[in-house]
């Protein structure tokens, strides 16, 4: 991995760092009493209903978000799918589609539930529209059940592996199911909330609450599948937590990989432990070049008082601060340790922002880290050796740049202005956003030009320095009225090559950039800016 990677690294963010808070959705698994519906069921369930109705011989359906528009169906009943839909919507974008959000979900739920990882790849293509139905039903004959698990891609004794791996968690709610559960409220399908054996250590010690078992004999199906092998595979799951959750972790990951034949998926995701976000290089109105960055310390344990991380950079010229006179202290630190609950891993971080002339600029950045600040274990970063690259050619404008509508106008989605080295002349400034389909789980990207700036003494928006002349214009696209996901982006095509700017998140993403400011820009317009 080399950063910058704009499409991994928001996925990374997104799957292991809590960007956009993805992971603090599901409420910590005990938070909910027994008898109650968690998320992480309900996460758990939906993946499971999206990949039910894959063709494998096929090559068709699977983990292709199709459940997105099958929330009506009979098969689909209950909130637990319907809800579990609609919070999955406010993850997708350019760079992770609502696919990858349904399969990072089902990975998710389980290890915020104590289960094992279930490694994560994305690249899965999010369906245009429902798919054939076939999900099975509590009161399918066990060879139908079957059929459908090998339609699946399942033998017959995966079959009891999955069923088992998904009947951990949750249960049977009365609203959905009242001859299976007559009782008001979700009947579990063991004795514990979390992702464990105890499905199958009850089933064998006489303790068993599955509904899907003790209900009535038409919808018995867990006691009819989970026997349909003389109870071997259940007797290894009860007789070992290991054996229960290595099954587990290979039947779900193989659960979530299972795509239609044209999806090419990626390697796993994994986390980076150390990583530069949020980086974002500005003209001030004082002729300043800023950078801002966070940088994240991420694994197990990292939460620490006295790390001290140091940036350094060099100017445009390279190496005029080599020596160490360009070094800087972060300005605040945030930490995550609720991460820790959830996967395991706790994440502090470090924003840094510093200040150069436009003259000197930077050209580079790298840090250092002083484990326990006695200056005894002190490690350096450096991208793999080659530093974070900066890019001053392409800088962003925050006093002219922000999210919102020309009033009334609600086919724009804000206003970018960049500023770019007056030492060379872009064939083209491209300003893009991307919004949240209507009606359909798929990202849409508007684009529009950008012009250049000349201004005169009285405009405003005239760039504060000679080395940078300002291009501005309003980027096209529906404003998206949940705005969390709208995104905006910048490019600029000089000499041949595409010189990306960041991406400029709206603020109403917790951990997304809040660099981006919501209340300074005459030139968006009348507001309200809708931000939120
Ligand atoms: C023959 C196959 C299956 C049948 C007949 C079946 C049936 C059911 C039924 C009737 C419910 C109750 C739903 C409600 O109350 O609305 C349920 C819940 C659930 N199922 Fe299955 N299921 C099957 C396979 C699976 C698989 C393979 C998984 C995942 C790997 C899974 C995961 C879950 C989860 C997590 C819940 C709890 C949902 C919650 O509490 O919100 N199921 N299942």
């Amino acid at each position: 991995y080399t950063w910058p990677d704009t499409a991994y690294d928001v996925v990374e963010e997104f799957f292991w760092k809590d960007r956009n808070d993805f992971l603090d959705v599901p409420p910590l698994c005990d938070f909910f009493p027994l008898d109650q519906q968690s998320t992480s069921a309900g996460w758990l369930r939906t993946a499971y209903h999206d990949v039910a109705t894959a063709d494998v011989a096929a090559g068709t359906g699977g983990l292709d978000g199709s459940i997105f528009y099958e929330t009506g169906r009979p098969e689909n009943i209950g909130s637990s799918v319907s809800e579990s839909v609609s919070q999955f919507a406010s993850f997708y974008g350019r760079y992770i589609s609502y696919a990858d959000v349904v399969a990072a979900g089902a990975a998710v739920a389980v290890k915020n539930c104590g289960g094992p990882n279930i490694p994560f790849r994305t690249g899965r293509i999010t369906a245009l529209e429902a798919g054939p139905s076939g999900v099975p039903l509590p009161t399918d004959s066990l060879k139908s059940q079957t059929a459908a698990f090998a339609r699946q891609g399942f033998t017959a004794k995966e079959m009891i592996g999955l069923v088992a791996c998904g009947h951990t968690m949750g249960g049977v709610d009365n609203e959905d199911f009242p001859d299976i559960n007559p009782n008001v409220g979700v009947a579990s399908f063991d004795h514990t909330v979390y992702f464990d054996n105890n499905i199958a250590t009850t089933y064998f010690n006489g303790t068993t609450i599955d509904p899907l078992i003790s209900g009535p004999a038409t919808s018995a199906s867990d006691a009819r599948i989970f026997a349909s092998d003389g109870n071997v595979t259940m007797r290894s799951f009860a007789h070992s937590q290991d054996t229960f959750f290595s099954t587990c972790a290979s039947l779900l990951e193989r659960m979530i990989n299972t795509v239609p034949k044209e999806v090419k998926l990626s390697e796993p995701v994994v986390a980076i432990p150390f990583k530069p976000r949020d980086y974002q290089l500005s003209l001030l109105p004082d002729g300043t070049i800023n950078l801002g960055v966070t940088v994240d310390v991420f694994g197990p344990n990292v939460i620490s008082t006295s790390r001290v991380v140091t940036m350094h950079w060099n100017d445009r010229e390279s190496d005029r601060c080599a020596s160490g006179q360009c070094s800087a202290l972060p300005i605040t630190g945030e930490s995550n340790s609720g991460l820790a609950k959830r996967n395991g891993n706790e994440l502090q971080a470090y924003t840094f922002s510093v200040n150069a002339t436009t003259k000197a600029s930077f050209s580079s950045f790298w840090f250092t880290v002083d484990e326990d600040g006695t200056g005894r274990a002190v490690t350096t970063e450096r991208n793999g050796g080659g530093n974070y690259p900066v890019d001053d050619l392409l800088l962003v404008v925050p006093e002219f740049t922000c999210q919102g509508y020309l009033g009334g106008n609600t086919n724009i989605t804000g206003r970018i202005t960049v500023a770019i080295r007056s030492s060379v002349t872009p064939s083209s400034v491209t300003l893009e956003s991307t919004s949240n389909g209507e009606g359909q789980p798929i990202p849409q990207i508007f684009s529009g030009p950008a012009e250049m700036i000349t201004g005169n003494a009285t405009s405003p928006m005239l760039s504060p320095s000679d080395d940078y002349v300002y291009y501005s214009g309003l980027v096209p696209g529906p404003l998206n009225a949940a705005g969390c996901s709208t995104q905006m982006e910048y490019s600029a095509t000089i000499d041949r090559k595409v010189h990306q700017g960041q991406i400029l998140y709206s603020g109403c993403t917790s951990r997304a950039s809040t660099r981006l400011p919501q209340s300074f820009c005459e030139f968006c317009g009348p507001f309200p800016c809708a931000t939120t």
